[in-house]
């Protein structure tokens, strides 16, 4: 895998669903490309409550998704079945044609060793509302733990990468600070540069404001716009509306496990066709 290039490639001109880039394009943005991302008919149950039921979603490469819905209404669960820490009871997930944890012969589902797993995994970046940092790891460490322990880069590619990532999230003069020496909104940040190590090519963000205090939000949203802007396919929970309109190529309105509605921020904000939509909107702006 090369060193991060925080070059944007050039879209190939076949690939018409990628969005056109958003007036805050990034300076330098990846080189990566991002994947499709198709869920077929996806459901998931936890003991006899069913929490997904029967998801139908695509999302094209380089796409920036957000996701908004009550609470409990799956949003967390969907994306966790994008990235496989889930399983789902039926249906298909597939990011750029392929199962993360399984592989289909004939019409046969076969499991993947772990190994393959793992690697179908780095794919698909998570980054969770509690950080999730380890501890006892400086910030740099904590970015290059899992490209090393992975075997996909040497130790000193995994350190001038972290370095790069810190630099890029604003935590230069972090780099060798522990978490507990760090703020929320400043930990949310190595959480990201480290999510962004392993060069996923999705990026799932699971509300990555909500444990923060609200003087702290801004500046994390501000590294997300940034990411939003490097080609990587992004699908992001969030709360924070008025970011989601600013950010979303499209918002997703999920309610009860069921996608109620999709459209651009104008459409889906501005002129919900269902009335859950309605409702929901109308509590929440
Ligand atoms: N591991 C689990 N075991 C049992 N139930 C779970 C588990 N994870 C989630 N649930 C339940 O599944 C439902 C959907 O949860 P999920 O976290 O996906 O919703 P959400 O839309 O993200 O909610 P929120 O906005 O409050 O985070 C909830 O009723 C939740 O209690």
């Amino acid at each position: 895998m090369s060193t991060i290039t925080l070059n944007k490639s050039t879209p190939a001109a076949s690939d018409a669903a990628t969005p056109a880039a958003k007036p805050h394009q990034a300076a330098e943005p990846l080189a990566k490309r991002g994947a499709a991302v198709s869920l077929r008919g996806v459901s998931k149950s936890y003991g006899a409550t069913p929490v997904l039921r029967g998801i139908h979603l695509d999302v094209a490469p380089g796409e920036v998704v957000t996701l908004i819905g009550p609470s409990g209404s799956g949003k967390s669960t969907l994306l966790r079945t994008i990235n496989h820490l889930e399983t789902v009871d039926a249906g298909s997930v597939t990011v750029g044609g392929e199962h993360l944890g399984y592989t289909r012969r004939g019409d046969k589902l076969v499991e993947l060793p772990e190994r393959e797993v793992l690697r179908r995994r780095t794919r698909v970046g998570l980054v969770f509302q509690h950080f999730n940092l380890f501890p006892h790891l400086t910030a740099l460490q904590n970015i290059t733990m899992a490209p090393t322990a992975l075997g996909l880069l040497s130790k000193d590619q995994a350190a001038t990468r972290a370095t790069a990532l810190l630099e890029r999230v604003g935590l230069a003069e972090h780099t060798h600070h522990f978490p507990r020496q760090l703020s929320g909104g400043q930990q949310q940040r190595v959480a990201i540069a480290r999510a962004l190590a392993l060069e996923p090519e999705v990026l799932l963000f699971d509300e990555p404001t909500s444990a923060l205090d609200p003087e702290l939000v801004g500046e994390v949203l501000d590294v997300i716009r940034q990411v939003a802007n490097l080609g990587t396919t992004l699908i992001i929970v969030t709360h924070e509306i008025g970011f989601a309109r600013e950010v979303s190529d499209r918002i997703i309105f999920l309610d009860q496990g069921h996608v109620v509605e999709t459209g651009t921020p104008d459409q889906l904000l501005n002129h919900p066709e269902h009335e859950r939509t309605r409702d929901f909107i109308s509590r929440v702006l």
